[in-house]
């Protein structure tokens, strides 16, 4: 089955609603959505949903093939967001670039 929710840590509320960040990198229990699919947004923390996002595609990427073209599209820099992807998924090494569109927010 594919996705059509998907969460996110409420310190990216405000990126993601203000279109700086159009990306987000995950493992694989997070590769089925599907391009030109409507996704629901929340909260990681408290499931508070804050938006629409319009899944665009969906490519496999591994950590080390991370550059500054994926870093500005999370607004951050590479050291950043090596930083938080080693956090949230320590060790992982296979990952997938979901680019997405904001709809409503
Ligand atoms: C809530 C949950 O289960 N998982 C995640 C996983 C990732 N992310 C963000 O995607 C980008 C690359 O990983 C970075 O901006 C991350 O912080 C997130 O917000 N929530």
């Amino acid at each position: 089955m594919f996705l059509t929710g998907i969460l996110f840590f409420e310190r990216f509320e405000i990126d993601i609603l203000s279109g700086k960040k159009t990306i987000t990198i995950r493992d694989e229990t997070e590769k089925n959505f599907i391009p030109n699919t409507i996704v629901q947004v929340s909260t990681y923390e408290t499931g508070r949903w804050f938006c629409e996002i319009l899944i665009k595609d969906v490519q496999p990427i591994t950590y080390d093939e991370l550059s500054e073209f994926h870093a500005k599209q999370e607004n951050m820099t590479l050291e950043e967001l090596k930083a938080v992807i080693e956090e949230i998924y320590p060790g992982v090494r296979d990952l997938y670039v979901i680019t997405y569109e904001l709809l409503v927010g």
